[in-house]
């Protein structure tokens, strides 16, 4: 197929159709983006299991000149602090700094928020919620205010709906407000499915959209590995599969919280990383495309302000665009349901 760039520098194909813009649905208000911007500043608030877990990957992976966290309790805050400074010998260079007060985080490139109340034993993310937005009233506004370029990074849960209340909280475009949502679920789906094959996890290209929780979607239909798409190559090769092998994989990937709350009280490792991940993609204006909790309103046929993974493209502006990613009738009637399950509990609100 004869390919040449537009003046923006997408691809045009035949008849000068722009397949960037086929191949994504952009957002709205998504301002074009600044490669060259060289100094970054991250703020992580909440420095407990995850809120340090983060910031250790984001030192590691070398992704910041500035971080600064924020927490409510003084000297923990400042243990935190300390530990991570006293690594200073052994790491890139990375100015820390930790306090109570906000103004701290003063011209913050991407404040990550995983403050807040996290599950206990057998208890479900929604059951967090009330504590977690009176706590966000606290928390969004003074971000805001240091930081109005700020991208926001919601961690905390329940994840779709508390980035839903940071956006209608911070009175940013929707393209600045991001949930970490099923990235991180799909970093479990990619490693079970991957165990199952006995591949990399890296060459498995696996989905799980919707709400970061136990109405979430997989989307087995489009899953590939080392390039091969999975499902249609079984069914050409009429290689026979029980559906329940696939129900079973997801339901590993929807009771992994649980499990690891069960044995260990939170989790921590994965989710540091699924947010580097995330905070790379941004910062460096990587363009991959992450499951991310976006607001979903005009995709796939959602209908209300709700946010909810879906395959997301990520550079500087934050959200660039969503995936046009084919459904199948069963996955888009999961996702509606997702869909409403959280749009539920929205509803419930008072913000
Ligand atoms: N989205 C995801 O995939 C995941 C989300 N989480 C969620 O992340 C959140 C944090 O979990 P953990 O770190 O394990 O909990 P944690 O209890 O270890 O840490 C929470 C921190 O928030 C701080 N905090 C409380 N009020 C604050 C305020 N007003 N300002 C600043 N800091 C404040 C606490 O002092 C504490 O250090 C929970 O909601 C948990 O459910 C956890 C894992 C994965
Ligand atoms: C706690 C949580 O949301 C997770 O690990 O998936």
């Amino acid at each position: 197929m004869a390919m040449h760039k537009s003046s923006s520098g997408s691809a045009l194909g035949p008849g000068g159709l722009d397949l960037t813009q086929a191949f994504f649905k952009s957002v709205m208000n998504a301002e074009p983006s600044s490669p060259t911007k060289r100094h970054t500043k991250i703020s992580v608030i909440g420095a407990g299991n995850v809120g340090m877990a983060i910031a250790q990957t984001i030192l590691t992976q070398d992704l910041t000149d500035e971080l600064v966290l924020v927490d409510a309790i003084p000297d923990k805050l400042r243990g935190e602090m300390l530990d991570l400074q006293h690594a200073a010998a052994f790491l890139p260079r990375t100015r820390i700094q930790a306090s109570t007060d906000y103004s701290v985080t003063a011209g913050s490139d991407l404040c990550i928020v995983t403050a807040g109340a996290r599950q206990i034993h057998g208890e479900s993310r929604l059951n967090l919620l009330q504590r977690n937005v009176t706590l966000f009233q606290k928390i969004i506004p003074p971000l805001v205010r240091y930081s109005p370029d700020t991208i926001l990074l919601i961690v905390s849960n329940p994840v779709d709906v508390l980035t839903y209340v940071a956006w209608k909280l911070s009175g940013f475009p929707s393209n600045r407000v991001i949930g970490s949502g099923t990235n991180l679920d799909s970093s479990r789906f990619r490693f079970l499915i991957a165990d199952h094959l006995d591949v990399n996890a890296q060459d498995v290209q696996a989905f799980i959209v919707g709400e970061h929780g136990d109405s979430s979607v997989a989307l087995w239909s489009s899953i590939s590995v080392g390039g091969v798409p999975v499902l249609s190559f079984l069914e050409k090769q009429e290689i026979t599969y029980e559906k329940e092998m696939l129900e079973s994989i997801h339901r590993e990937v929807t009771e992994s919280a649980y499990e690891v709350i069960s044995l260990k009280g939170y989790t921590s490792w994965a989710i540091g990383y699924s947010v580097a991940n995330l905070a790379r993609s941004i910062l460096r204006d990587q363009r991959r495309v992450h499951p991310v909790s976006v607001l979903a309103k005009g995709f796939y046929d959602i209908d209300g302000e709700v946010f909810l993974s879906l395959p997301a493209q990520l550079g500087r502006a934050g959200v660039l665009g969503v995936t046009n990613v084919h459904f199948t009738q069963e996955e888009k009637h999961r996702l509606m349901n997702s869909a409403t399950t959280i749009l539920q509990v929205q509803n419930h609100l008072t913000i």
